[in-house]
This record gives C-alpha cells, structure tokens and sequence, in this order.
C-alpha cells in the first residue's frame, strides 16, 4: 500500500512519549490535520508487537466522542515503525493546560469541572461496558485531551502502557505514580474501581490544580496514599463537589462509587449529553 509519506504530510513534533514521538500531521488527500504516534518497534519483542497489534485493533473498535479517534495505521517494515493516525486535539492535553491555570493564577470554572466529570464519566462507561479493552488505567492529565471546544478526549495509552510495563524499551515514564490506588500499594488486582480513584485523582487536580497526595517519593507518596487524608479541594468549588471527589476517593475500593453511580448523581446528569 501507500507510503505515510505518501498518505501524510509531517508538520512537527508535539509530543515524546516513553514509545516514541507523537506528530501534528497533515492528510495529504482532505488536508485535514491529524495527528501521528510513531512507534519503533525494531527492538520489541514478539509479546510486545504482538501486544501493540491488538491494541490497535481494540482502538480501532472503539468509536466513542469522548475517546480520541484512530484513523489509520501504516506499517513501514523497513524503518520497523508503525505510524497510527489519530484525531488532533487542538487544546493538547489537561496536564498543559493546568501548568497554565497555574502559572497564570487561574482557575476551572466549577460547571466546567462537571462538564468534564460528566464526559470523563461517558469515556470510562464505554471502556469499562466493553470488557476486553485495556485502554485506561493509566489516567492522568498527559493522557487526557482537549478538543477546540475544549471537550475531553481519553487518549490512548493503552500502547504505552503494555509496552513500558515489559518492554526493554528506556521506558521513561519517570513520573511519580501520584494517581495509584490503594488497592494497587497493597499488591491488589487493578480493576474499574481504581479508575474511579485516579479520575479522583484527576478531578481534585483539576480544582486545586495539584494531586490530592504528593510525596517527594514513591514509597512516603504511598504511605500518603493508603493513609488517604487529603485537603479539601478550593472553597470557591461547591460542597457538593467536594463530596464526589471525596466518594471517589474512599480507601476501600467497595465503597468506592462505580460509573453508572456516578452518572446517576443528579448534578452529573445534567451534564450528559446521550449521543442520539
Ligand atoms: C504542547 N502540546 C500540544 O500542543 C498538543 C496538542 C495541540 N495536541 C497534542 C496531543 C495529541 C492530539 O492532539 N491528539 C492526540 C491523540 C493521541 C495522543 Cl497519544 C496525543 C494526541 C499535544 C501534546
């Protein structure tokens, strides 16, 4: 078939993640800007190309208006990269645009930060609802994307993930774990209720526009965590914020609220927008 460089036109590097580089991208054929995640596989395993094979076909499947679109896959056997085309989003990612809340001493309106619950909320229900897909579990703010309307789009670190977790690759995913659930410190099995926690996690960051645990390492970051006090988040956000992300995090994973009840809280609600 076509080259990538044939079908696409390379505009610049947006991104470097811990598998390769993530390019802005022009589709020569519409001239519709995309973007590309690069990934060598020259020096992966058989479990690992067998690992991003699958991954990209569970994306493939998923077609959801909260989940960042995949568009194209090119294998280039000789350079040993496969290029995986997927939806630009204009706004970049939610860590960015917290570094520039703070920098800039700003902040999330609160019906914004429920907004993005809400549509957060919708990515999760069509992950979760769809058993075999491993996309999340690794939600942080790098891995959560903002479209010119400034809706969410859950990226797909699925690729990342399975391959930093085994792979020889220099897997310089440095950063601190400070999303970890306490079930995960305690060597538990990782499962939808973590998600709940690390959109926790996510939703008191994006009010106090800092994680509910910091550490200056891991293992004191851990004991934070299993400890599970955390101050309450800005009062210019209502009580009954703080009482979601307060549910979301509760240390016993039973406790914790599932997506439907989530979904189901009356303010929440209001904020779902069902696709016809
Ligand atoms: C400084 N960063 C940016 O401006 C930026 C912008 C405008 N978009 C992105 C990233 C993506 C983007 O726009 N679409 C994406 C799809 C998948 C993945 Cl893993 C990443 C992206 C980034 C990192």
């Amino acid at each position: 078939g076509a080259s990538f460089a044939e079908l696409y036109a390379e505009l610049c590097v947006i991104g470097r993640g811990s598998f390769g580089e993530v390019l802005k991208v022009r589709r020569r054929s519409d001239s519709r800007t995309l973007v590309c995640k690069v990934l060598s596989y020259g020096q992966m395993s058989e479990k690992e190309k067998q690992l991003v094979v699958s991954e990209v076909n569970i994306l493939r499947e998923l077609k959801h208006r909260h989940v960042v679109q995949y568009f194209d896959r090119v294998l280039d056997k000789r350079a040993a990269k496969i290029y995986i085309i997927m939806e630009y989003c204009e706004n970049g990612d939610m860590g960015r645009q917290i570094k520039r809340m703070r920098r800039d001493r700003s902040h999330f309106e609160e019906t914004r930060v429920w907004k993005f619950l809400a549509q957060l909320l919708l990515a999760f229900e069509a992950c979760h609802n769809r058993k075999d897909i491993i996309l999340h579990r690794d939600i942080k703010p790098c891995n959560i994307f903002l479209d010119r309307d400034m809706n969410i789009k859950v990226g797909d670190f699925g690729l990342a993930k399975e391959l930093g977790a085994e792979s020889q690759f220099a897997y310089t995913n440095v950063g601190t774990p400070y999303y970890m659930s306490p079930e995960l410190i305690n060597e538990k099995r990782y499962n939808e209720k973590s998600d709940i926690w690390a959109l926790g996690c996510l939703i008191y960051e994006m009010c106090a526009l800092r994680p509910p645990f910091e550490a200056a390492n891991v293992v004191s970051l851990g004991k934070r965590i299993s400890a599970g006090r955390f101050s309450r988040i800005p009062m210019r956000y209502s009580d009954e914020l703080q009482a979601v992300v307060q549910s979301m995090l509760t240390l016993s994973p039973t406790r914790r609220p599932s997506v439907s009840q989530l979904m189901s809280l009356p303010r929440v609600g209001s904020y779902v927008v069902r696709a016809r």
